[in-house]
């Protein structure tokens, strides 16, 4: 079997909450030892010292377009924009063409996952069938066949009794149903926040309200159900507050932040910059707040990406025209980071909402650093500094808003099942004893 060891590096724990120095050993696919590695001349050895060894990152939402939209991202473009981001495993959203709705398509993901050979890829299956609200899709089935939870993303299950239904089905399958918070007819039509900024540009607003109508009624229908509701991209002071009641009142709910939603604000989009127009809409200094708010105290669990590449030329048009969403995983690390310094969050909890969080909640074994557990390790060296240049992304499409940008502390390596993978050119890798998967 082969043998791996980090050396040198800091590791963090997300559930002890500190940092020590330790190497990492690892034997085939599982981390064999924590502590100091004995000399071993057969094994690779990759110098970690200046940096934080992590639980492999795990990325909750992104959208990989394949089925269907190759042109904008394919399952190995995604999983190398991943594995370039810092994250061991990320889970794909099901609005591709054909929805993945079925067992068919669920399986189709997973065997593309496992082909790429990257990070690892979980299909997220659709609530209902195509993602049109009208009729269940067959949960059971895409559950036997590994779809790690249910969600129509990109849309919300405007039908609160098929929405009870779903989330019924999900809670007997043990799987959460992950919620695109937006009531459609509040939105309609808005293509940035409603405020100043979309009055200044004569832009049509979406209000913070269309968010949080709906995250209220999926928290009651989650308190009725008893459904692990989980939801996607929080973007309003509104809905935190929401979030942070049900959870105290012990409502199983959990939520997940973007970094385009805690970094920037709509005047991100002055200038009709489509690749600041997302959905949700980036909001005001005061959401913004409000998420950090929410990140340290802990009603919001998770930092996941909403990477949604698009085209070139689909977003090169007239404002209202271009399609919603930007990439996110190539910058998700640098990005939170910055939280770090500034004392929003610490290390240990940097890696409880970008790992063990979303283990924890799709029922992943990954997560920890722990002896016997999946060799899946993120290496981030929290000094290393890169512009954001989106020509050199893995991903196909290079729509982000942070072009130019000046991130700090950037992913250099990663693990995943035993096998690594050097992401930037920090970490000079000892012994290069080519890994045999
Ligand atoms: N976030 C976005 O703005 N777009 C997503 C869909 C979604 O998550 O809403 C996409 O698939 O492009
Ligand atoms: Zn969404």
């Amino acid at each position: 079997m082969t043998r791996l060891i980090i050396k040198g590096g800091t590791v963090v724990d997300p559930v002890a909450g500190k940092l020590f120095q330790a190497d990492v050993t690892v034997v085939g696919d599982r981390i064999a030892h924590i502590g100091k590695a004995p000399a071993d001349k057969d094994a690779t050895v990759v110098d970690a010292r200046g940096c934080l060894v992590l639980p492999g990152l795990i990325d909750m939402h992104v959208h990989l377009r394949e089925p269907g939209y190759e042109y904008k991202e394919t399952i190995a473009t995604g999983a190398a924009a991943a594995l370039r981001g810092g994250f061991a495993a990320v889970c794909a959203m099901p609005n591709t063409r054909p929805v993945c709705d079925s067992a068919a398509v669920v399986g189709f993901v997973l065997e593309r996952g496992k082909a790429a050979g990257r990070a690892r890829v979980y299909p997220v299956g659709a609530l209902t069938r195509g993602s049109e609200g009208k009729e269940l899709a067959p949960l059971g089935e895409m559950r036997a066949a590994g779809a790690v939870a249910f969600s129509d993303d990109g849309r919300w299950v405007r039908n609160g009794n098929l929405m009870r239904r779903a989330m019924e089905y999900a809670a007997m399958l043990g799987a959460p149903v992950i919620s695109h918070c937006e009531d459609p007819d509040l939105s309609a039509g808005g293509v940035m926040h409603e405020g100043v900024t979309a009055s200044v540009l004569g832009l049509r607003g979406m209000p913070a309200a269309a968010e949080e109508v709906a995250v209220a009624r999926d928290i009651i229908l989650a308190a009725l159900t008893g459904c692990h509701l989980h939801i996607a991209h929080v973007s309003t002071a509104g809905a935190v507050r929401l979030i942070r009641e049900a959870k105290a009142r012990g409502v199983k709910v959990t939520a997940e932040v973007t970094p385009h939603h805690f970094t920037l604000t709509d005047e991100a989009v002055k200038g009709y910059n489509t690749n600041a127009k997302v959905n949700p809409p980036l909001r005001t200094p005061a959401d913004v707040a409000a998420l950090k708010e929410g990140l340290a105290d802990g009603t919001i669990d998770v930092i996941a990406t909403d990477h949604a590449p698009h085209a070139r030329e689909e977003k090169e048009v007239e404002f209202d025209a271009a399609p919603f969403g930007m990439v996110g995983l190539e910058t998700a690390v640098g990005l939170t980071m910055a939280l770090v310094r500034e004392g929003v969050l610490t290390l240990p909890q940097l890696a409880a909402k970008l790992t063990t969080n979303p283990a924890r909640i799709l029922g992943f074994e990954g997560g920890l650093l722990r002896e016997g557990a999946p060799a899946d390790i993120t290496l981030i060296d929290p000094e290393l500094e890169e512009t954001v240049e989106p020509e050199c992304f893995a991903s196909k499409s290079g729509n982000t808003p942070f072009a130019g940008w000046r991130l700090k502390g950037l992913p250099v390596g990663v693990v995943v099942g035993g096998r690594w993978f050097a992401v930037r050119p920090r970490v000079a890798t000892g012994r290069r004893t080519r890994d045999k998967k």
